[in-house]
């Protein structure tokens, strides 16, 4: 929680945990160790940061001067010995001193943010990489939000650690430990009494940071359930809308708004006195200052020109202090997101081979794979072999959660198996640097993504060299060129963000005519789950039968009419293959994909209804290796 001189109240930037779960902190985590967490950042910039420090305590050391130059002025009046050249040239000194601290303080903090968003970009830089090599699957779904946030919220609060708290900080530090020990060196009972203010201060400060830092696992259950429904409310607007629940679905995030604020008033209500007061201490020595000093002058035992002395400087003692303890106060908030940054930059990678490949062809062999996701109770996979040649579909079929998706995620190398090996043209996945297995594999996700740019820019993500009649070519047998060429500025025209302007059957299409400018030997194509319109099908299927074409293609298949023509069915039941062979075969057979396939004609005809389908989908085709049509 962020705590400042002006906002005693959780920072509106916290958030919560990643998980979604409360996540509270480790009470153990002292103020040094918080430190320490933060310190490696300012490693590879360390002489800026160093330079914009002392440049800082120099400033901040000019403002000091400003109040002693002050005080001797007002001592010269009070020992009426003021003269006007004397009283001018202090007035001199003082816009000196003043001019002095201004461009001081501007050219350290020049210096400290040039560096800090030097740092920042690099170390960005060093994620992004390191990102490209973690496996795919850890970066994609649920846990891209979470990348995301850290990218650009935790990496950026760095920022004010950077180029405000490390010069700042020593400035005060050293400012405080040199006033401290002038003051005991001009009257230690003053200087004790300006002491003791601040060392309340800086009780009253720990008491309200660790209380709040209890307080922090709530506070961030509080937040978590507010953002996920404010995030669940929008997302599903369209649903709530045509089901008509709004009521409910706007009183579940009503009431999770309101646990939020409450939480927080709570918060406030608790630990405002105690901000309030260290504010107060920390920014008034004066409030002991001046009752002692006055004490002591009554009784004869300080003069005053040491009075004066201590009121004026006493005066710039809390400054510097307020920002210590303000600092530290935020230091919770500072090393959480710091936490995640470095675990982000220190996040397991596949092991990568650099051997260059041989020339391999398109050739897929899984043998003996077993897989089990992270934290899952049971293997997604268990022992499954099969081999798929160049110029064959295979196509993936099974009850939902069977585990097709993963036999398709293993061939891109989202992870590795855990036993048995993965082929791809004879070389096993893990032997193969990553550039080399893109080059052989790409794949059709029913997600596709498009970037919030033109069509064309799209399509060249496969291809960055392609030419605009290439472009024009793969849609044309992608059946995307008509739709394109329809479009406001053809090929010119931007897509939105994650191609928003596009219909689900047009951005798969664009997907497809990608695969194709890519031009590898194996696709794995995931099929779309989501019903669209006949007609958008229809120019699916035809584009998948355009991919298909001498390649070795991987099937996910979700309706079993687009595959009743592949040259093998592979069945997955509970992550094995329990059923393999051709259509006809299987249907003989009997068993689970008879079943499937009983069932599916079934829906198929009750849902959509012969006289409005027309003829059933016409099956993916496939070519055999000779060119001539397989079925
Ligand atoms: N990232 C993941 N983490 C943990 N478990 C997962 C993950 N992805 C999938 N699983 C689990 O692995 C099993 C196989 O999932 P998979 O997605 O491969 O099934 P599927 O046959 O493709 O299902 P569907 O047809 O519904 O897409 C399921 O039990 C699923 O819950």
């Amino acid at each position: 929680m962020s705590v400042d001189a002006t906002t005693e109240e959780p920072s509106a930037q916290e958030r919560p945990p990643p998980d979604g779960t409360a996540r509270e902190e480790e009470p153990s985590d002292s103020v040094a160790q918080r430190v320490a967490a933060l310190l490696p950042f300012a490693r590879e910039d360390r002489a800026s940061y160093v330079l914009s420090a002392v440049l800082a305590t120099a400033g901040t050391l000019a403002l000091l001067g400003q109040f002693y130059v002050i005080y001797l002025a007002i001592d010269g009046v009070v020992a009426d010995e003021a003269t006007g050249p004397g009283m001018y040239a202090l007035a001199g000194a003082v816009l000196a001193l003043l001019v002095a601290h201004h461009v001081l303080m501007a050219v350290s903090t020049l210096i400290s943010h040039r560096a800090a968003f030097r740092t920042l970009y690099r170390l960005r830089l060093r994620i992004g990489r390191r990102l490209g090599r973690v496996p795919l699957g850890r970066v994609t779904g649920r846990r891209s939000g979470e990348i995301q946030r850290t990218l650009s919220e935790d990496v950026e609060r760095l920022e004010s650690f950077l180029a405000h708290a490390i010069p700042e900080l020593v400035a005060a530090l050293v400012v405080v430990a040199v006033t401290t020990v002038w003051m005991f060196a001009v009257d230690w009972r003053m200087a004790l009494a300006a002491a003791a203010c601040l060392a309340l201060a800086v009780a009253l400060s720990g008491r309200a940071v660790h209380g709040s830092q209890a307080l922090m696992g709530g506070y961030m259950a509080a937040m978590s359930r507010m953002n996920g429904s404010i995030v669940e409310l929008v997302r599903a607007m369209p649903v709530v809308r045509t089901f008509n629940r709004t009521g409910d679905t706007f009183a579940e995030a009503r009431d999770a708004i309101r646990g939020a604020a409450d939480y927080q008033a709570r918060w406030g209500l608790r630990f405002l006195p105690l901000f309030t007061g260290f504010f107060t201490l920390a920014a008034a020595p004066a409030v002991t200052i001046v009752p002692v000093g006055l004490l002591l002058w009554t009784n004869g035992s300080i003069s005053t020109t040491d009075l004066l002395f201590f009121f004026v400087i006493g005066l710039g003692y809390g400054g510097p202090v307020t920002k210590l303890l303000n600092f530290t106060a935020q230091l919770t908030q500072l090393s959480y997101g710091a936490r995640l940054v470095t675990d982000l930059e220190e996040a397991e990678v596949l092991p990568e081979r650099e051997r260059a490949p041989g020339p391999g062809d398109g050739t897929v062999e899984f043998d003996g794979v077993g897989f089990r996701y992270e934290g899952a109770g049971t293997e997604a996979l268990t022992d499954v072999s099969f081999r798929a040649s160049p110029g064959t579909v295979t196509a993936l079929v099974g009850p939902s959660g069977a585990g097709k998706s993963t036999v398709a995620k293993l061939l891109c190398r989202f992870f590795d198996t855990d036993t048995g090996t993965v082929r791809v043209g004879g070389d096993d996945v893990r032997d193969l640097p990553f550039s080399a297995l893109m080059s052989r594999v790409s794949f059709v996700f029913q997600d596709t993504f498009l970037f919030d740019d033109t069509v064309a820019a799209n399509l060249r993500v496969a291809d960055p060299d392609a030419d605009d009649a290439r472009l024009e070519d793969v849609c044309r047998r992608a059946r995307a060129h008509e739709f394109v060429a329809d479009l406001p500025e053809g090929y010119e025209t931007r897509v939105g963000e994650q191609g928003s302007r596009l219909s689900g059957g047009q951005r798969q299409r664009l997907a497809i005519a990608r695969a194709l400018l890519k031009d590898t030997d194996v696709i794995v194509l995931d099929e779309a789950t989501a019903f669209i319109d006949p007609e958008n099908e229809v120019a699916v299927q035809e584009a998948v039968e355009a991919l298909v074409h001498d390649r070795t293609v991987i099937v996910v298949a979700h309706r079993l009419s687009t595959i009743t023509g592949a040259d093998q069915i592979l069945v997955v039941d509970g992550g094995r293959i329990v059923e393999r062979g051709r259509h006809d075969d299987l249907v003989a057979a009997d068993a689970l994909y008879a079943r499937m396939w009983r069932a599916f004609e079934a829906t198929e005809s009750i849902a959509l209804g012969e006289a409005v389908h027309g003829a059933p989908t016409e099956p993916i085709q496939p070519t055999a290796p000779n060119g001539q049509e397989d079925v």
